[in-house]
């Protein structure tokens, strides 16, 4: 297969096709971790020094406000990124055959792939998946009553030699920088620093490099359509390209999110909405492609372990703010949603709205 205007790439709803986005200084907020780099984050926001307040009080509004932010002085040394990228570029550039040898199928979800799809429309895209933990474990099947397990083994290509050894390097850096920004972002929540922490252990956090290549028609397709990301919190490094569009929360305005050097891009996901009981909310993103340049990226997604039961924490909810949805389990919710965009499916995928509350 190739990346051909295949008619399942175009979005036949011409309302959904890319309409240009706005390019403008309005764009999400820019966050600087570099209190972060001297300062431990303390366990209660009232024993923070005032640089560290200040920061929570930034990120406070980012995620309310945008649901979007973007770090600088974050921590995570270049050469780890440059080292991933560079391995990213030297997988892509291998010939459909050889990046087949590590592709995913219905059994195992991790390796590589070239038919995505998004909200049952395909996507312009070539990804190669791989999980942090290995193996990491799953639930066995999507229905509600089996309790059997499944191992997923990352599947690593033989060239380019690095790829491997990149790629790990990369998942232990970026997993330091996720701790940091979820003791952060409970902080913001008036939640002691390292209250969500303990879901995270045995997580099934995995990293995604993306490819995007040259689309000859631009304006009926997407690179990713327009999606809300199932995680706890999402950390993505662009390159100088550019194509990831935001919707404004204020006035539901696609914004492209322009590329600043040595950033990553925070997006608080599905579970954190949930948990937060809809204080933050996990918003809809899309990617658009070009017709000169490919684009490569590389999303971090942070999640918790699939025994985790999903609902919102119960310091933040009282009698005149209730919980807005029932509680799920993660490793199901996981399975659903990783499994269906494995093809065209006639049914909408699983989304957290189906487990909301009718208050
Ligand atoms: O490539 C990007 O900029 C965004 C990727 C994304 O939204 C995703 O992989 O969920
Ligand atoms: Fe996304």
């Amino acid at each position: 297969m190739g990346f051909n205007a295949d008619s399942s790439f175009i979005l036949q709803d011409t309302e959904h096709r890319p309409k240009p986005a706005i390019s403008d200084a309005g764009s999400i907020p820019l966050v600087d971790l570099s209190p972060l780099l001297a300062t431990p984050i303390p366990d209660g926001v009232d024993e923070a020094p005032p640089a560290l307040s200040g920061l929570v009080e930034q990120v406070e509004a980012a995620c309310r406000g945008w649901g979007f932010f973007q770090v600088i002085n974050h921590g995570v040394p270049i050469e780890l990124l440059e080292r991933v990228q560079a391995a990213a570029r030297g997988f892509f550039v291998l010939p459909s055959e050889e990046k087949r040898r590590v592709i995913r199928d219905e059994e195992n979800p991790l390796g590589y792939y070239d038919a995505e799809h998004t909200r049952n429309v395909r996507d312009w895209i070539e990804v190669f998946d791989f999980t942090l933990e290995e193996p990491a474990v799953v639930p066995a099947s999507t229905e509600p009553g089996d309790r059997r397990l499944q191992e997923i083994w990352n599947q690593w290509p033989a060239y380019p030699p690095d790829f491997r050894e990149a790629c790990k390097e990369y998942a232990k850096g970026l997993e330091k920088l996720a701790y940091k920004l979820l003791e952060l972002i409970a902080l913001t929540l008036k939640l002691p620093a390292k209250k969500l922490n303990k879901f995270f252990k045995d997580s099934t956090s995995f990293i995604r490099l993306n490819h995007y290549p040259p689309c000859p028609s631009p304006h009926l397709a997407l690179g990713i359509n327009p999606h809300k990301d199932a995680v706890a919190l999402t950390i993505l490094a662009q390159d100088e390209v550019g194509g990831l569009d935001v919707k404004r929360k204020s006035d539901g305005e696609w914004v492209r999110v322009e590329p600043t050097p040595h950033s990553y891009i925070i997006n608080v996901g599905d579970i954190i909405q949930v948990w937060s009981n809809d204080r933050y909310e996990s918003i809809e993103h899309r990617v658009s492609v070009n017709s000169e340049k490919g684009r490569f990226s590389i999303p971090f997604f942070f999640n918790p372990a699939q025994d985790t039961m999903v609902k919102p924490l119960e310091e933040l909810v009282s009698e005149d703010d209730p919980a807005r949805y029932h509680e799920f389990n993660w490793g199901k919710f996981y399975k659903t949603r990783r499994f269906s965009n494995f093809r065209k499916l006639a049914v909408e995928n699983i989304q957290i709205y189906h487990f909301r509350n009718t208050q």
